[in-house]
């Protein structure tokens, strides 16, 4: 049967953020016909892919994504028209050079993902086949550990923390939908303890809680706390994750940690930091700790600590197979967050996961905070056993869209699912 392009329509929907942004839906000679919408971020690395955008603010306030949705029904549409869907390498580097920018800033990062996953979906409908297996056929498969955004500070919220990400991370569950469980009790947890504190229980971007506390510690001491109250043990049970996302509070040379009036600290003061935090709560990953023109900070932080906790480039890296080889090289960190929009297509965001897996790097696949309840990245992080993934709280539907999908691939493989903690050598190695 043939399965080549038939049709692409692009439109301007909105995110969890209530900023537009751009869906795609793919008709293939077949009939089959698959819909992808593309997430965005707020923390945005230097070097991402360009998210195009209209000039002018559109009536929801946020800038609108019709230029970037003509271009995906005009010159891309017409490039791609008659092409096998099965081909997603080809169809991915006719965009690349249709577009002919180191950026994909002519024609879009968002309208060349926004094709780049339609077309992965519309092929696995072509074939019969699930979206992971689609994308990878094996015989069994790495189930991700999920890594949830339970306190919310940084760009992501409009509370106390410099910080913008605290994350749970239950590496001793036995399996991904018992993993949701842990974390969603734990959420709870939290939940009843800052509301017996009389600490407010709204939410940030990603769902965690966003409450004014009196220090960036006192989160860290928070998380332990509903870990235990919800009766599991910190580090043997559920870990903690952290994404400081230090370029949102980088200055010159210094960090500034402003909402928490600790002030400013230089480089070294910040790794002083860590380590601190690192003897004293349960952390096993520590995501852009350093902003991202301080290679030398990641590089310091790789050699100090990296033998203790996962070290995650996010903005340092942007999802780049060029920048992570760079990183690999320079000893800059330990494993590499994976964003497919930051890269723009299915085939470099596969590339910069085998990169980082040939190196023997950690990988963490990850959802934006402006999201959408496309749930390619459950599919994906299962395909390319990535070993984790972050989609932020167990609330809200956007991430749960990602998680609730994970349970189902989990049910459907049966025992052909395994979950392996990727932190088990830095758990043993600190016990
Ligand atoms: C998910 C993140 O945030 P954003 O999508 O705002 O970049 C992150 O920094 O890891
Ligand atoms: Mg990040």
């Amino acid at each position: 049967m043939d399965s080549q392009i038939a049709r692409l329509q692009a439109l301007e929907i909105l995110d969890s953020r209530g900023n537009p942004t751009l869906s795609v839906t793919v008709t293939l000679t077949d009939g089959n016909s698959a819909t992808a919408s593309v997430p965005s971020g707020a923390s945005t690395g230097l070097h991402e892919a360009v998210e195009l955008r209209d000039d002018d603010r559109n009536r929801y306030g946020g800038k609108g994504v019709r230029r970037a949705a003509a271009h995906v029904e005009g010159e891309i549409a017409d490039a791609l028209m008659g092409l096998d869907a099965r081909a997603q390498s080809d169809i991915d580097h006719v965009m690349i050079a249709l577009d002919g920018t180191d950026t994909k800033g002519r024609l879009g990062g968002n309208a060349i993902l926004g094709v780049s996953i339609a077309v992965a979906r519309a092929s696995a409908l072509a074939q019969g086949r699930p979206l992971y297996r689609s994308l990878n056929d094996a015989d069994d498969y790495l189930l991700p550990v999920p890594c949830m955004n339970v306190l919310n500070g940084g760009k992501h919220a409009d509370s106390s923390l410099d910080f913008q990400e605290f994350m749970i991370v239950p590496h001793g569950a036995p399996g991904f939908a018992e993993a949701v469980r842990y974390g969603a009790e734990t959420y709870a947890a939290l939940r009843s303890l800052l509301h017996d504190r009389g600490l407010a229980t709204s939410v940030g971007d990603e769902g965690g809680f966003a409450p004014r506390l009196d220090s960036n510690e006192a989160a860290c001491e928070l998380i332990v706390a509903a870990i235990e109250r919800a009766g599991y043990r910190p580090g043997v049970d559920i870990a903690i994750a952290l994404d400081p996302a230090a370029s949102s509070f980088a200055e010159g040379e210094s960090y500034h940690l402003s909402r928490s009036r600790t002030g400013r600290l230089d480089r070294a003061a910040l790794l002083a930091l860590y380590g601190r935090w690192i003897d004293a709560y349960p952390i096993v990953s520590i995501e852009d700790g350093f902003g991202e023109e301080d290679w030398a900070g990641f590089i310091d932080q790789t050699a100090d600590q990296g033998d203790r906790i996962q070290i995650v480039g996010d903005d340092l890296f942007v999802t780049n197979p060029r920048i992570i080889r760079e990183g690999i090289a320079r000893h800059a960190a330990n494993a590499a967050l994976i964003k497919p929009n930051q890269i723009g297509t299915v085939t470099e965001t596969i590339e910069a996961v085998r990169i980082c897996q040939q190196a023997g790097w950690g990988t963490m696949v990850s959802h934006r905070s402006g999201e959408t309840a496309d749930d390619f990245i459950a599919d994906f992080a299962v395909a390319m056993g990535a070993g984790q993934i972050k989609s932020g709280a167990p609330c809200r539907g956007e991430r749960l869209a990602k998680y609730n999908r994970l349970i189902a691939i989990e049910a459907e493989l049966g025992d052909r699912a395994r979950m392996a903690a990727p932190f088990a050598r830095y758990v043993e190695r600190r016990a």
